[in-house]
């Protein structure tokens, strides 16, 4: 099936509407409302602490919204029993004690469908000589890898993954975004957290969260098409500031040792050339997912 199809295709895996949490008197929901397809990637990224673990904790039914409501597969999710889902929380599933081997089967004994696919998934991750091991002997990337595999050792509809490929290098990376796929392949939905544009490539949206609401949401090639032209700014110095005045929302971010803004309706290059110091470079670039996450995530926020 093509991405473009199980985006557009038919019925609901998962359904939030107008999803509130509050922690005392914190906000951290504000009304989510999010519809994701069966046999989709979907991506939620957005700025730390905005409340994206705390969406996958409540979609997950692991922790109770304090208003609105959950629907997998069409059943409320407090009405499933344990078989329409697997979840992968941060160190959700390491007990410091016990070891590898020890973990996976302790794991096996929580969930019901729970497969012996987790054997080749440590093996493809490069883990097999570390099961003897006590996890709390094991690297951060280590944990990930035992984490992911029995994760997707589940065999459940869908699967809710919380920043997966955080702290593993660019290899494992794409082993973990193989494995996925295979869970995709087989029939599964996948809904994931990142901060790591590369997993961009792995969804068929991406949702931003940000403010305890979804502000945009779409294919990646949709949102980077709604970013408005990007300019790249070298060497501004003590002229960025008067360079932010020229920009959308009066606001340049730091992209490495540059600074990117986006050009505002009638404005052009020439116009920051004009404000910018004799050897200061200002050109137009194809946007990033950094940018796309700056539009989509910070755009707003001058206005508030
Ligand atoms: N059990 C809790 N009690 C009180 N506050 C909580 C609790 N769990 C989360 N929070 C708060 O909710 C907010 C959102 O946290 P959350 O972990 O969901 O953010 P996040 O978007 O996943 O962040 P990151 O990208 O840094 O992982 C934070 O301010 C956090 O302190």
């Amino acid at each position: 099936m093509s991405a473009e199809s199980r985006v557009d295709g038919g019925a609901l895996a998962l359904e939030a509407r107008n999803l509130r949490k509050t922690f005392g008197a914190d906000g951290v929901l504000d009304g989510v409302d999010l519809d994701v397809h069966e046999n989709e990637v979907l991506l939620l990224m957005g700025p730390n602490g905005t409340g994206k673990t705390v969406l996958l904790s409540c979609l997950a039914g692991g922790l109770e919204p304090s208003a609105g409501e959950v629907r997998v597969f069409e059943t409320p999710i407090s009405d499933d029993d344990g078989h329409a889902l697997s979840l992968l929380l941060q160190n959700g599933a390491s007990v410091d004690t016990l070891s590898g081997r020890e973990t996976a089967a302790f794991y096996a004994r929580l969930h019901p469908e729970f497969t012996d696919r987790w054997r080749d998934l440590v093996e493809e991750f490069g883990l097999p000589d570390d099961l003897e091991k006590r996890i709390k002997y094991y690297s951060e990337g280590m944990k990930r890898k035992l984490e992911l595999a029995l994760a997707l050792s589940v065999d459940a509809p869908l699967y809710l993954l919380d920043e997966p490929t955080a702290g593993v290098d660019l290899s494992t990376v794409q082993l973990f975004h193989r494995a996925i796929r295979e869970r995709v392949a087989a029939g599964g939905t996948v809904v994931t957290t990142s901060h790591r544009p590369v997993d961009a490539d792995l969804a068929d949206r991406i949702a931003f969260v940000t403010g305890g609401e979804v502000t945009a949401i779409g294919t990646p090639g949709d949102l980077l098409d709604d970013v408005p032209t990007v300019v790249r700014v070298v060497g501004a110095g003590p002229s960025a500031e008067t360079l932010e005045s020229h920009v959308a929302g009066s606001r340049l971010f730091h992209h490495g040792d540059e600074l990117r803004g986006f050009l505002d309706d009638g404005v052009v290059v020439a116009d920051l050339e004009r404000a910018a110091a004799a050897d200061v470079t200002v050109e137009t670039v194809e946007p990033s997912y950094t940018d796309a996450f700056n539009y989509h995530v910070h755009a707003g926020e001058s206005d508030e």
